[in-house]
Formats: structure tokens, C-alpha cells, sequence
């Protein structure tokens, strides 16, 4: 029997209208798996709106947007496969950095224990603050919790909305190895970058929008 392979991602004539604003009109793309699509572009072309569409947390006006050949949707099924940025997580107050990332990868099935943490934690400068609440957190050490929080469990697409947006200069190096690994292992990425250098070091193709 001949294997159909499907991709990560296929959007067909897309319209997104705001009132009388269109910001997608008869958009098409096509994302294979294990490949990284990053769209730029300046404020207000639409990158946001696309990868909520995306992620299924914006129904567009019309067109058809398949993630691994579904509708995206707010199933746990489709949770399961897909890790994103583009809707900022809740943190449970009462647990630290380190019990939220133990949560997240014991609720996926994968063991807490194993070290993994540890490394994701050490890699994005976390282990100082890893007892600490969320909330009490620099905004640049949130965004660096909220990128463990999608790399630390399994997923085989990942929607970044600008993920190094408040990050040091220096740790959006470290961000962009940690991607390009995830694409290494069989991930397909899909993000928005305001940042030309630290689009050029995660790699893949560019969507100008
Ligand atoms: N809920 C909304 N209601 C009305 N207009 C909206 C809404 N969301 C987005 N827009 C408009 O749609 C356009 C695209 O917005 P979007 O947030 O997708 O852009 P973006 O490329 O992500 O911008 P940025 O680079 O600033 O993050 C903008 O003109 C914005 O004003």
C-alpha cells in the first residue's frame, strides 16, 4: 500500500477580515514536517492572527487550515500534538517554576525525574529562579518559563509567537540551538519573528507577510 504523507500544515484560500480590514485574502501555505516556517513582517500584517488560526484559537472568515491533515481545534487530541506561545498560560499560583514544568511533562506522560528539566532549566539560565512562583518572575524570565513550558514536553508542532522577544541578546542564541534541536528530532516549527538574526540562526524557510 503507498504511504500518503501529510503535512505538518496546509492552509487553502484563507480570508481573515476584521470589519472592513482584510488581513487574508485567498492565502495558501503549505508546512512539510520537520521543517521550520518563520513569518516577519512589520507590525499589523497578520502573523498573530495567522498563527492563531493556526493553533484553532481564531476561526477564520473562511478557507480550510489542516494541521497533520485536521482542523485545529480545542481538543486535548490536538493539544497533544501541538506546543504553542501564541496564548500565554495560566500559572497555578502555589507552584514554583520547577513544579509547573514537572506538571506539564508528568501530565504527557514523560518522567519528571529524568533530567530533563534539569538541562532545559540549566541551558535557559532558570535553575537560580526554579523555586521561585511564576508571578514573581522579570518579564525576560517568563518568557524564557514560558519556552521551557512548550520545550519540556513531547510535541510534533511547535507555534512560537516572536520567541525571543524580551530575551538577553545573549540567551536568544541558546533559544535558537534549542529549536533548531527540536526540528533535529522531528518537530515542525512554525513562528513570528520581529528578528531578523535570531530568524537566520533557528534556519528554515521566511514568509514575509
Ligand atoms: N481583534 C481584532 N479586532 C480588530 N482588528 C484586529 C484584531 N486583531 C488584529 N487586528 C488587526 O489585524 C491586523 C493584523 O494584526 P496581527 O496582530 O495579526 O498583526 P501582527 O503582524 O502580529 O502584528 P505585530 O507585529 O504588531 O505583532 C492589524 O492591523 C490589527 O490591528
Amino acid at each position: 500500500m503507498l504511504a500518503v504523507s501529510v503535512d505538518a500544515l496546509t492552509i487553502r484560500d484563507l480570508r481573515v477580515a476584521y470589519g472592513s480590514h482584510v488581513v487574508f485574502d485567498g492565502f495558501e501555505l503549505d508546512v512539510p514536517v520537520g521543517a521550520v516556517l518563520c513569518a516577519t513582517g512589520e507590525n499589523g500584517t497578520g502573523k498573530s492572527t495567522l498563527l492563531r488560526c493556526v493553533a484553532g484559537l481564531q476561526k477564520p472568515d473562511g478557507g480550510a487550515v489542516r494541521v497533520f491533515g485536521r482542523p485545529p481545534g480545542r481538543t486535548a487530541a490536538f493539544w497533544r500534538s501541538v506546543a504553542s506561545t501564541v496564548e500565554n498560560p495560566s500559572w497555578y499560583h502555589g507552584l514554583t517554576v520547577r513544579e509547573h514544568a514537572e506538571l506539564i511533562r508528568l501530565a504527557n506522560g514523560v518522567d519528571p525525574g529524568d533530567g530533563e528539566i534539569d538541562r532545559l532549566f540549566e541551558v535557559l539560565g532558570l535553575t537560580t529562579v526554579a523555586d521561585s512562583a511564576p508571578l514573581n518572575l522579570s518579564s525576560g524570565q517568563r518568557q524564557r518559563l514560558l519556552l521551557a513550558a512548550v520545550l519540556v514536553r513531547p510535541s510534533r508542532l511547535l507555534i512560537l509567537d516572536e520567541p525571543e522577544q524580551r530575551l538577553d541578546p545573549a540567551v536568544k542564541p541558546v533559544v535558537a540551538g534549542l529549536l533548531r534541536s527540536y526540528v533535529e528530532g522531528g518537530g515542525t516549527l512554525v513562528m513570528a519573528s520581529h528578528d531578523p538574526a535570531f530568524a537566520d540562526a533557528v534556519g528554515g524557510e521566511r514568509l514575509s507577510l
